[in-house]
């Protein structure tokens, strides 16, 4: 069986703080000891009331956070161990998606000077067809090209962002919480997407959510995180319907069958 994808060994970030006692005592422990691997081709969702330290485990998949202590692989290489260069390519391998697709892109530049740039900082050109293309892949025409962020729906730039994640061909992509900042009406949409390109494009997913129900469609498996520990794991039918552990289930409890995405 090939290497996972990603692969997290005992990690933990703590992060500095002032004063404070238990957990936030020397720092703040916002990840405590955890392990996890993400399967090529498997969307692995990432569950958990807020501030257990979905997003700080997150980050520290792609580099954006340094871990305190622990081992992080990407594609069977230690990230810790990365030079300038390898962690530009780890970047290209491992793209994010953010919650705020408003805050993520920048206000002054067109989708087609957003989308350029990924390119750019990667030493790569390309063409007009090659960013339509892109576009289409998330559903989008090429009339996009010359919007504003301002000029489009939150839905809409969700997809831009995607598009920009899908750029430079990753393996996987990191979600965190995609579909939070949207309407209802336009989640699922974001959401269907994210799954056609795990089936089409056998893209890998780390999906944060705090909402189990979206965990459950759009997941192969789950992780349920409390408190900077993933005190539950497997897969998602199963965690939903039958969970051991009293985090697990009061999140299952509240998730109503009838608030799930259509
Ligand atoms: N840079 C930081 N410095 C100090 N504490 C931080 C920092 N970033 C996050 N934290 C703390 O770490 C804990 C975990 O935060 P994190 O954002 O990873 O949780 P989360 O599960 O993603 O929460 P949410 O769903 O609310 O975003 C929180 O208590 C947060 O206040």
């Amino acid at each position: 069986m090939s290497e996972p994808i990603l692969e997290m060994t005992d990690v933990s970030k703590r992060y500095r703080t002032a004063g404070g006692f238990g957990r936030r005592r020397k720092g703040f422990l916002a990840v405590d000891g955890v392990s996890l691997h993400v399967e090529r081709g498997e969307a692995l969702g990432l569950v958990g009331e807020s501030g257990s330290g979905k997003s700080t485990l997150a980050r520290m998949a792609n580099g954006l956070v340094v871990p305190t202590s622990g081992t992080v692989r990407t594609d069977g290489q230690d990230v810790a161990g990365l030079s300038r260069r390898g962690l530009r390519r780890l970047r290209r391998n491992v793209a994010m998606v953010f919650q705020d697709p408003l805050a993520s892109l920048n206000p002054r530049q067109t989708v087609r000077q957003t989308l350029e740039n990924v390119f750019r900082a990667h030493g790569e050109t390309t063409s007009t067809a090659e960013l339509v293309a892109l576009l289409e892949s998330v559903g989008l025409g090429a009339d996009y090209l010359g919007r504003y962020p301002h000029e489009a729906s939150g839905g809409q730039l969700q997809r831009v962002a995607v598009a920009r994640a899908l750029a430079l061909k990753p393996d996987l992509i990191i979600a965190d919480e995609p579909t939070s900042a949207l309407d209802v009406s336009v989640r699922a949409q974001i959401l269907n997407l994210l799954a056609d390109l795990q089936r089409d494009q056998g893209i890998s997913f780390l999906h944060v959510s705090h909402d189990l129900a979206v965990i459950r469609l759009y997941s192969d498996r789950v992780a349920v995180m409390q408190r900077g520990r993933i005190v539950e794991t497997g897969p998602s039918d199963e965690i939903f319907r039958s969970p051991q552990h009293p985090c697990t289930r009061a999140l299952v409890e509240a998730t109503p069958e009838a608030e799930l995405p259509a």
